[in-house]
């Protein structure tokens, strides 16, 4: 049975943390597969500098068709609405039945599951793979007892801290991989915005 790890996440931009992540899991857990799953509308987050589904499956494939074991599952972006992870597993129990999934989710989101669509047909359905954040304390109590916890350094690295160093015109080279640092100059993502969410342009 092939067993595969299915990463979501919003990925804007992918980050040299998602990477080191999924190549830890891959060999800690003995897993054969990642899949990254950029969502299409996150389900619990607001974000006024999302770029758009092509701009991060353009970034996210960038990021990860050198790795053998790495690929990118559009699963979610070509299905409407806010992406409920409990779709997705069940869209993909159903595709491939003779699969075993898990799941990688990042400390900070441990204590939110809870909040998460339909979490306990999903505890049936999933293993989750958890990992510390910097800056975020792994919940012991509630849910957390479902997440089989990966030991390894922790990265600080947030697409955040990237959008905002791009707005301060700072570099990210060794932060993302090189051909997403390319991409984000090429298709000018993430450059300063004014309150209104607007793009400023270099005349104002
Ligand atoms: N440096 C990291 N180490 C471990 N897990 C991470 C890291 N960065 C992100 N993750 C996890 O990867 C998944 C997808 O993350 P996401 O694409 O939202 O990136 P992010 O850096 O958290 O983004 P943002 O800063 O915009 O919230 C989440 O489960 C998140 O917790
Ligand atoms: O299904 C849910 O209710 C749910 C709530 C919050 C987050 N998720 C998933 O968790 C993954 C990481 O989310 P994010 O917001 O950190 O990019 C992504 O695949 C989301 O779809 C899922």
């Amino acid at each position: 049975m092939k067993k595969i790890g299915l990463f979501g996440g919003t990925f804007n931009p992918p980050h040299l943390g998602h990477l080191l992540f999924a190549q830890e899991v891959l060999v800690e857990f003995g897993l054969d597969e990642i899949w990254f799953i950029p969502v299409n509308v996150p389900p619990h987050k607001e974000s006024d500098d999302l770029a758009s589904n092509q701009d991060r499956l353009d970034m996210l494939v960038g990021a990860t068709d050198d790795h053998e074991q790495f690929y990118v599952n559009t699963i979610e972006l070509e299905r409407e609405g806010p992406s409920y992870t409990i779709d997705t597993i069940r869209q993909l129990t159903q595709l491939y039945p003779a699969y075993e999934f898990s799941f990688l989710i990042g400390g900070d989101m441990i204590e939110y599951l809870p909040k998460w669509e339909k979490i306990d047909e999903l505890l049936e359905l999933i293993t989750f793979i958890g990992v510390k954040r910097p800056g975020s304390s792994v919940d012991t109590t509630s849910y957390s007892k479902h997440v089989r916890l990966l030991e390894m350094a922790q990265v600080d690295i947030s697409s955040t801290a990237i959008r905002k160093r791009v707005q301060e015109g700072k570099p990210i080279t060794y932060l993302v991989p090189e051909r997403v640092e390319v991409l984000v100059k090429e298709r000018k993502l993430y450059e300063q915005r004014t309150s209104l969410g607007h793009r400023k342009t270099s005349s104002h």
